[in-house]
């Protein structure tokens, strides 16, 4: 075949156009833009550079083979990136766009740049099923890659339409997954597919749409009101972390003072009353940093990014307002995967805790609220970047090892003047141990003196000046002197000396 320069752009242009105009017309129905939309307003203009144009580029209605991949810059820092192009096949995978995605994620990963994935795609492509599911270069191989990538280079993956069977596993081993609100679902089975197995009859949004995965199974991290705002968190996420694991994550040109949140009013007193530890963040951080992920799974427990004098760093805290900000399976789980992400990427960990301890009760021991505590206490151990301990209000039971208390190598633990620290709150610490004393004394009043004085020796034996007198405190500080306080010690801990322990690796509890 002679190609002349009109015969390419001929060529370049049936490529570029993608799938059957009915597609184009459906998703645009649904609010979808064209994957090469998607790609352009993400990417910084001009920097896009395609690879595989071409690919099955002599078949009918095959156009790339559904899949755009290539590198650019985002924020002139660079990414390699992938988005399946939904009008062709549903953006199912065929050979070449297998090997399109295995190559473009090698590439990432061997030239050390963040992985962007755009998924909206029907998985394998059942009719070629032997030239891309089982080879040594299938779709195997592309979970592999992304496996072998992970915590090495960043990996953020937005999601606008479905992500089916195989293909929800690429979301799953992202850092983060976006997931657009109304048309996005990862399922490994399909609604049809259910039915047929199981008798169930569902909806791909019901069983495995946006809000099921950021609210329910915490697969997803980012509810989106569009696909622009995926677009954004895309763009936000990769502003927090470092290009690769070698670097350290960059820090802002100019920092702003925190939103104006009176730290001192916002923690009430009684431990009985709740308060926002988001808010609390948002008071320490500097204005507008706090980038907060899985806001609506396992609300007890708060996660997220921000900005402490222009440094980035990840924040863990508890959040009274749900369920008390008792543990529970899912905000262990949430925790660990976080720590996890951030000492990866060395960024520095804050734990801002009120922490009554893990959840008591046969549901819970039955979910293996053992292993997954075991499994947060596992990641705060092994991580090694710089990582400070703030005890808010208070930290109880094995809660204190999961915020990173004491035994667990803080750069500091620093109590707010207020903070309490113990086995157990004074109330149970009571009954556990003269339940039978109690039980003994016949008179109401007589009881109720007894109980009131042993709860007295109880809250002097936890005294915060006397933990801070046998240093198991580092610093009691005012809330208003906290913001200075961690700017100096997360910088004095800035070039720490990062090793935990010589092996493969553990035997985590999982
Ligand atoms: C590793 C193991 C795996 O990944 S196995 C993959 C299993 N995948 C599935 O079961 C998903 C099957 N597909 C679907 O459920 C739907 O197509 C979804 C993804 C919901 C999209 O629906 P919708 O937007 O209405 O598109 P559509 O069904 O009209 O399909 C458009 C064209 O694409 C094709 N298509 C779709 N999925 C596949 C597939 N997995 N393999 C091969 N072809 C597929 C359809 O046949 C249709 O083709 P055509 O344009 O009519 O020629």
């Amino acid at each position: 075949m002679t190609l002349d320069g009109e015969a390419l752009e001929q060529l370049r242009k049936r490529a570029r156009a993608g799938g059957a105009d009915k597609y184009h017309a459906a998703n645009a129905a649904k609010g979808k833009l064209f994957a090469r939309e998607r790609v352009a307003s993400l990417v910084d203009d001009g920097s896009f550079v395609e690879d595989g144009l071409y690919a099955n580029a002599l078949a009918e209605g095959l156009p790339a083979d559904g899949v755009i991949t290539g590198t650019a810059t985002i924020d002139g820092r660079p990414v390699c990136l992938m988005a399946n192009d939904s009008t062709v096949k549903a953006g199912s995978w065929g050979a070449r766009t297998v090997e399109k995605i295995i190559r473009i994620i090698e590439q990432a990963y061997t030239t050390k740049v963040p992985m962007v994935y755009l998924v909206d795609s029907a998985g394998a492509r059942i009719t070629d099923q032997v030239e891309l599911f089982p080879g040594r270069r299938g779709a195997g191989k592309i979970f592999w890659n992304q496996v072998r990538a992970s915590g090495s280079i960043p990996q953020v993956c937005a999601l606008f339409g479905p992500s089916a069977a195989g293909g929800a596993y690429i979301p799953a081993f992202c850092d983060v997954v976006a997931m657009v609100d109304g048309n996005a679902s990862m399922y490994l089975g399909s609604d049809r597919m259910v039915e047929m197995v199981t008798g169930e009859k569902t909806t791909l949004e019901a069983m495995g749409g946006a809000r099921v995965h950021c609210a329910e199974s915490g697969v997803g991290h980012f509810l989106c009101r569009s696909e622009a705002d995926a677009l954004d968190v895309v763009r936000r996420y990769l502003s927090y972390l470092p290009t690769n694991w070698t670097q350290p994550p960059p820090a802002a040109p100019a920092a702003e003072a925190p939103t104006k949140v009176d730290l001192a009013a916002l923690v009430p007193a009684s431990e009985r009353q709740a308060f926002d530890m988001r808010r609390y963040a948002k008071g320490l951080l500097d204005q507008g940093s706090f980038f907060e992920i899985q806001a609506l799974w396992a609300k007890e427990l708060t996660i997220g990014f921000g900005r402490l004098d222009g440094e980035v760093v990840g924040v863990v805290g508890n959040n009274s307002m749900v369920k008390g900000g008792v543990l529970f399976v899912d905000s262990a789980d949430k925790a660990t995967r976080f720590v996890q992400l951030c000492d990866a990427f060395n960024v520095p960990l804050l734990f801002l805790s009120d922490v009554p301890g893990f959840m008591v009760g046969s549901a819970v021991e039955k979910q293996g609220i053992i292993r997954h505590g075991a499994k947060m206490i596992t990641a705060i151990s092994e991580a090694t970047v710089p990582k400070i301990c703030v005890v808010v209000r208070k930290a109880y039971g094995a809660g204190l090892y999961a915020m990173a208390g004491p035994g667990f190598e803080p750069d500091a633990t620093i109590a707010l003047p207020t903070a309490k620290i113990a086995v157990m709150g004074a109330e149970a610490a009571v009954n556990a141990v003269y339940a039978n004393k109690v039980a003994a004394i016949g008179d109401e009043s007589e009881r109720a003196a007894f109980v009131a004085a042993r709860r007295e020796e109880y809250e002097q034996d936890i005294d915060i000046v006397r933990l801070a007198g046998e240093l198991v405190v580092d610093a009691i500080v005012e809330p208003h002197e906290l913001r200075t306080e961690l700017i100096r010690r997360f910088a004095a801990a800035r070039g720490k000396d990062r090793h935990f322990a010589t092996r493969r690796h553990g035997v985590t509890p999982v």
